[in-house]
């Protein structure tokens, strides 16, 4: 075997000692430097052959050769031309040629000189390999590395580890000392203050043993100790076990029994089912859930009052991302929040408003109800919010939506009412999501409580005043919170009617579903029509804490009634309650919120900022111009009219104007001239009239 066409191909490869593989090579030729003299003694012998003057050993290498014909022309060359030829024969030898002549000394046996052949060119494969496939040396490299790297890398998580246990173990010794519990009288238990697992376990079960006390007192508790001491003490050992401010632990601690406030703390710390609602605008639920089976998800309907909703128990893909996610069938939605609008019962073709509509779970079923019919005006404050809304709106395929960014108390009815039912889903603290939201338990202080009420009372108010009281279907108005604090809930339903008693509260039509609202709370009566109202609580029906009343209003508002819309009330607050009579739906001129919805009034957009930039959408009238005259020119069509009137139409109008104008003008300049004509006449007239009038006088006297 001759050296290989890789070699031809790829020349010849860097020495293995120069590439550090220290295998020596096996000298050849090519490097002995004694090439040239071989090949000249050979072409000596060849001559010699030719001449009869060849010695056996020559001749003998000549058969060897065979691929070496000798010329027979050249006999007469004389011995002089020996070294001419000799670098003749040199340069003319081919490589190839050349290559299969260069024998060892003593070797003339080719496969010998094969075999070295291929020895070297193994080699060479083995280094060629080794620089190609480098990546493999890599990757062993870097497997070794990784091998030692994860060596320290676990070393170190373990002392990271370490640290943290020994830091854990330094706050539970120091959160033993806080809860003091080793003072405890009510339980014996074991040392208290060692690890963290016995210092909860014996507070949950002192929680449940207060708990028990407080359910039978007279018969269970200790005769020292007052009944107040009791409730203290397990308001305590709740904030310290579940993480509450205690102003926040006391206020949901008081709408229940110490047994059920217990079961609805413990509640708020497991999570609640994931539930989707179908959007019955594309699919319906019995497709819906089959496709989801298919894709791997276990589901059941959510419950008997629900037509939509599918409970989720376990899924292989996240729910956020199938193709039907995707295609708008479905959307992420908490059970109760079904409930708002299931109480608003929005038919087709209504004009109706979502106060404070985004992410927009509630404004997309309505948009669903009403079957794309009618229109949805869903507003919210937050712009960033109403993007996301948007965005909502569109994947369900929500036609019939208006959406605006405005604060609601002070934009309805100013800028739109007369809406035959309004949804009022108020911002609140969220204490019906604790679940969701654990940060609830700490960040929602006193001053919120007065806060959120204040505002949900005035846009409570706001929502009544922007319904229709004449609307043929509707006429009504549902307000709903995920907080189960009687301040957002019954105390601003009160405060509403109060202030309006053009409206009642009605049955929401969830039937049983739910708790009635409280007609009487902590030495408050509120109207008995408040039973009327729905409560849901995470311990009770295991969804989400909500709210929900639908009112419905009877009439116009009386001039004189006791009122106070959204200024008007902001203002009452104020006055300890008392509205400013006379100040009613007249919110106040100058404040920022009444200068923006002026601004939109006078045709800017909603969310132009002081600068002048449009941050949120904004309108255009000579962008919009091509789209208005192409719906025109639509609309035309449609009716078999000339599409092409619209432009021909604005062209004459403009000529007819023009003409008109000049029409006009002429007649003013006539009408002048008339005029002046016409004075000038009855100067004349006059002038002549007199000696006629004596004229006629005379006549007269004459007669
Ligand atoms: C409970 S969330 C509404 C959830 C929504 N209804 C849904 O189902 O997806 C309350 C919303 O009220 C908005 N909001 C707060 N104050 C507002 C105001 N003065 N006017 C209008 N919207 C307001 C918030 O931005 C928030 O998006």
């Amino acid at each position: 075997m001759g050296v290989g066409n890789r070699m031809k191909k790829q020349g010849m490869p860097m020495s293995l000692e120069d590439m550090g593989l220290g295998r020596k090579r096996k000298s050849t030729a090519h490097d002995s430097g004694s090439g040239p003299t071989k090949l000249v003694k050979l072409d000596r012998a060849l001559r010699q052959q030719e001449n009869e003057k060849k010695t056996k050993k020559k001749s003998k290498l000549i058969n060897a050769d065979a691929q070496i014909t000798v010329p027979p022309s050249m006999p007469d060359m004389a011995e002089d031309d020996d070294d001419i030829e000799e670098e003749i024969v040199a340069e003319d030898l081919s490589d190839d040629a050349a290559q299969e002549l260069q024998l060892p000394d003593g070797d003339t046996s080719p496969s010998s000189s094969a075999s070295d052949s291929v020895l070297d060119s193994d080699i060479e494969d083995e280094a060629q390999q080794k620089a190609i496939f480098s990546e493999d040396e890599d990757s062993d490299a870097i497997e070794t590395l990784n091998a030692a790297n994860i060596e320290g890398l676990s070393r170190k998580l373990d002392q990271e580890q370490a640290q943290m246990e020994a830091e854990a173990q330094e706050e539970l010794e120091d959160d033993a000392l806080h809860t003091n519990i080793a003072d405890d009288n009510l339980l014996d238990g074991p040392d208290q203050t060692t690890t963290l697992t016995p210092d909860l376990k014996l507070l949950h079960s002192r929680i449940t043993e207060t708990v028990r006390v407080l359910s039978d007192f007279t018969k269970l508790a200790d005769k020292s100790r007052s009944r107040a001491e009791y409730t203290q003490q397990l308001l305590s050992d709740i904030c310290t076990y579940y993480g509450y401010i205690p102003y926040l632990a006391e206020k949901l601690f008081n709408l229940f029994s110490p047994t059920e406030a217990f079961a609805f703390f413990e509640a708020n710390e497991r999570p609640r089912p994931i539930v989707i609602r179908t959007n019955t605008l594309r699919t319906n639920r019995r497709t819906l859930a089959q496709s989801l089976i298919n894709r791997g998800v276990q589901l059941a309907p959510v419950g008997k009052w629900s037509k939509i909703g599918l409970q989720i128990y376990d899924t292989s893909v996240p729910l956020g991302a199938t193709p039907e996610y995707l295609a708008g069938h479905y959307i992420l939605q908490a059970a109760s929040s079904f409930l708002p609008v299931m109480a608003l019962a929005p038919q087709p073709h209504e004009r109706i408003l979502d106060m404070a509509s985004a992410p927009g779970g509630k404004t997309t079923h309505i948009a669903a109800l009403t079957r794309n019919t009618g229109a949805i005006f869903a507003n919210d404050a937050n712009k960033s919010r109403a993007k996301g809304l948007i965005g909502n709106i569109h994947r369900l395929g929500c036609k019939n939506v208006v959406v605006t960014n405005y604060d609601a108390r002070a934009a309805f009815p100013t800028i739109l009412g007369g809406f035959d039912r309004v949804l009022l889903d108020a911002p609140c603290s969220g204490t019906g999501v604790i679940a969701k939201d654990p940060s609830v338990k700490t960040s929602k202080t006193e001053r919120d409580f007065l806060a959120l009420p204040h505002m949900q009372k005035q846009l409570l108010l706001a929502a009544i005043d922007s319904v229709d009281h004449a609307s043929k279907s509707g006429g009504y108005i549902v307000y709903s919170t995920c907080s189960v604090t009687v301040e957002e809930d019954e105390q601003v339903v009160q405060y509403a009617l109060n202030k309006r008693p053009n409206v009642q509260i009605v049955d929401t039509g969830l039937g049983t579903f739910g708790t009635p609202g409280f007609t009487a709370y902590q030495g408050k009566t509120f109207t008995h029509t408040m039973n009327l109202t729905r409560r849901y609580f995470p311990h009770r029906e295991n969804v989400d804490g909500f709210f929900v009343c639908k009112l419905k209003k009877t009439g116009p508002l009386k001039t004189g009634t006791t009122n106070g819309s959204a200024s008007a009330s902001a203002s009452a607050s104020a006055n300890g309650g008392a509205p400013t009579i006379g100040t009613s739906h007249r919110p106040d001129p100058e404040s920022p919120k009444m200068a923006e919805i002026n601004g939109a009034l006078s045709g800017l957009p909603p969310s132009t900022s002081a600068n002048g930039t449009d941050t949120f959408g904004g309108f255009n009238s000579d962008e919009d111009k091509p789209y208005i005259d192409k719906a025109e020119r639509k609309w035309r069509k449609a009716r078999g009219l000339d599409p092409a009137a619209t432009k021909a139409k604005a062209k004459q109008n403009q000529n007819q104007t023009g003409k008109v104008n000049g029409a006009k003008e002429e007649q003013r300049k006539v009408n002048e001239n008339d005029t002046k004509t016409g004075k000038e006449k009855g100067t004349k007239q006059a002038a002549e009239a007199k000696p006629n009038g004596t004229k006629k006088e005379k006549r007269k006297k004459t007669e």
